[in-house]
């Protein structure tokens, strides 16, 4: 179901005892009790060993949620330092990212793959956030379109219309991600519109109106608003400014 969503991808950082500090921080700051009013719904994406203690922290019965930020494709089975799906809906995750492009940079994961990884994920029971996005010289190429839209098909369209419908998408432009250089409101709407163009010619034009489509890049407390105003953007994934209480809240309460 179409949700308006922000989720914090911590990435490799914070140690647990700052984990829990900020997660702490982050439930005064928000009054979370009126989080959910507007229906928002939060995901904290902390590293593998920090979700349980971050679960177990996090304000409970609310809109708060727990998220990965990877799985292995594997139920179970030897292979060494790797985590699954299962295991991971196991301490209370209800949601993983997939796809994001540090992992198919650094760690040379696929559309193959992460085609694997979603099953893997909708297996658990987890409501997978898939990322997609542009390099820059895919963007100056005019090749964005081309690209995203093989990114969807190659990886995320072989799911059944009952499996799809547990997805959320994130738009995350790959020269945006950490650079300070977001995508102006305009570029966001103009990708989303896209996909949601893309979703309705693989599935049908209700899946597309019911998909919820996330921003992330270099997204902050000072043009959330204005991102998440946009008719197709729906919320946001959120690095750097999710290790900070005071911003991770302020973009929270830009809805
Ligand atoms: O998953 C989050 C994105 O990579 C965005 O990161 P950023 O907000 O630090 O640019």
């Amino acid at each position: 179901m179409r949700q308006n969503l922000v989720a914090g991808n911590w990435k490799m950082n914070l140690t647990y005892p700052e984990a829990l500090a900020l997660v702490e921080e982050i439930a005064r700051l928000a009054g979370y009790g009126s989080v959910g009013a507007n229906g928002l719904q939060v995901v904290v994406c902390p590293p593998f060993p920090l979700l349980h203690g971050v679960g177990q922290a996090l304000p409970q019965g609310g809109n708060f949620h727990l998220g990965a930020q990877n799985c292995h494709q594997k139920e179970s089975g030897a292979f060494t330092g790797e985590v699954s799906a299962k295991l991971l809906a196991s301490v209370g995750c209800e949601y993983v990212i997939l796809g994001h492009s540090e992992r198919r940079q650094y760690f040379g994961e696929t559309d193959e793959l992460l085609s694997q990884k979603l099953k893997a994920a909708l297996a658990a029971g987890l409501k997978p956030i898939f990322c997609v996005g542009e390099s820059l010289d895919t963007r100056e190429a005019d090749e964005t379109f081309d690209f995203i839209g093989k990114q969807l098909t190659d990886g995320l369209f072989h799911l059944s219309n009952e499996e799809f419908a547990q997805v959320t998408i994130a738009y995350e432009p790959i020269w945006a991600i950490g650079t300070g250089r977001t995508a102006t409101s305009a570029q966001a709407q103009e990708v989303h519109a896209f996909i949601r163009e893309r979703i309705a010619r693989a599935y049908d034009a209700q899946a597309a109106l019911d998909t919820t489509i996330l921003y992330g890049g270099s997204a902050n407390a000072q043009n959330a608003r204005e991102l998440f105003a946009q008719p197709d953007v729906d919320g946001g994934l959120i690095g750097g400014a999710s290790l900070k209480a005071a911003d991770f809240t302020a973009i929270i309460q830009s809805f």
